[in-house]
């Protein structure tokens, strides 16, 4: 096999997925474990996955999902990248809930991989050049050929309805209903709900949300592939019920950048991305620190933000934008994962304190509560597990 990026940089190895020729934008991550996760994260649909950490494979992959399910630890029912490079391909796995190889999870889902690649060269290129396109294909081809016939995924719309249900979808699991934005929501999204007693309706990004929102005690927008300034749809959407909705909204990474967007604030490309499981980032008004886990291409310009909007997070690395939130209304999103998988789970009272807010808001008969403002204000002064 073959890895070529635009500056063209040539790195050969060997086949251990599919041996088929792709194309995609090459991105890294530098986890040390969770590649079944990653792997499956709907963010990652169109792009090529190379691995930091050099062994890769060794804990195998488990046995399929019941289908129809959200079980995990997958993301979604299918492999979401277009490709996978790695250093060494561990094939004899090791571990109690394994099935299966790695590879031979990715050959039977048609997904080309790479090993014997130097990742460690590979990443600082990215990193010096920032996200390229490449192309990962079997060596005997031809590389004229292959630019002209790998698959590749069409980045802007096309991307999101490859990613998203067809219709929406409810999952019950209590009395409190949280309406799920999916342009390619992680399961985890759902599990992490179902698992606090909340009934989840899942609805593509394109489906009347405003309609939908009516019987939801909240929303949730969750994250998805690509650039946010391809749901140019979803965030007219947005930005009329903005004027009007007064029940919280949360959004959790390509949700940050559609929030931002929304309440006419601007987005643009990193260098590189975040993409890993140890990403620093600072709560500005607690001024704690947590780890989280991350994978984006794209942030929100502090600067950019309207009046009623405040930075409410920032990356520790490199000082970008890590979630917004008004200061008027329970409106608040983050740009990393506080769902985790994989990662640390620092940030999963964040799921809390927004079920927190949507029941408040519910049930309360004090009509204070009622009002926005007040909403967000309880937010704020909440002690939580997570922060105390
Ligand atoms: N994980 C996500 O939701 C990623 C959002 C967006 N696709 C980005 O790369 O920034």
């Amino acid at each position: 096999m073959k890895l070529v990026l635009e500056d063209g940089t040539t790195m050969t190895g060997r086949c251990f997925g599919a041996p088929r020729a792709v194309s995609g934008e090459v991105v890294f991550n530098t986890g040390m474990t969770g590649y079944v996760e990653t792997l499956t994260d709907p963010s990652y649909r169109g792009q090529i996955l190379t691995i930091t950490y050099p062994l890769v494979g060794s804990y195998g992959v488990p046995a399929p999902r019941r289908a129809g399910s959200v079980d995990g630890p997958y993301e979604a029912d299918r492999i979401q990248v277009q490709g996978l490079v790695v250093q060494s391909y561990v094939e004899r796995y090791s571990h109690h809930a394994a099935v299966r190889s790695l590879g031979a999870w990715l050959a039977s889902e048609g997904i080309p991989a790479i090993t014997g690649i130097d990742t460690r060269t590979l990443t600082r290129r990215l990193r010096e050049v920032g996200t390229m396109k490449g192309w990962l294909f079997p060596a005997e081809m031809d590389l004229e050929r292959v630019k002209r016939s790998a698959e590749a995924v069409d980045m802007r719309e096309e991307v999101f309805r490859l990613v998203s249900p067809r219709e929406p979808i409810t999952y019950e699991g209590g009395p409190l209903k949280v309406l799920l934005i999916d342009a390619g929501a992680k399961d985890n999204i759902v599990r992490s709900l179902l698992r606090r007693g909340v009934t989840v309706i899942r609805a593509p990004y394109h489906a009347p949300i405003a309609e939908l929102a009516e019987s939801a005690d909240g929303i949730l927008i969750g994250n998805g592939p690509g650039d946010p300034k391809d749901l140019g749809q979803l965030v007219t959407a947005l930005r009329g019920l903005l004027g009007t909705y007064t029940k919280p909204i949360f959004g959790i990474c390509l949700g940050n950048q559609i929030l931002a967007l929304a309440a006419g604030g601007d987005t643009f490309k990193l260098p590189y991305g975040h993409r890993g499981v140890n990403q620093p980032v600072q709560d500005l008004l607690s001024r704690r620190c947590y780890v989280t886990s991350q994978n984006h291409g794209y942030a929100v310009k502090h600067e950019s933000l309207p009046a009623e909007w405040e930075p409410w997070f920032v990356n520790i690395n490199d000082g970008t934008n890590e979630g917004i939130r008004s200061r008027l209304r329970p409106f608040f999103s983050v740009q990393f994962h506080p769902e985790a998988t994989p990662g640390p789970e620092d940030a999963s009272y964040l799921f809390d304190d927004f079920l927190r807010l949507c029941g408040a808001m519910k049930g309360s008969s004090d009509s204070r509560l009622k009002t926005a403002g007040a909403a967000a204000v309880d937010l704020r002064s909440t002690p939580t597990a997570g922060r105390s």
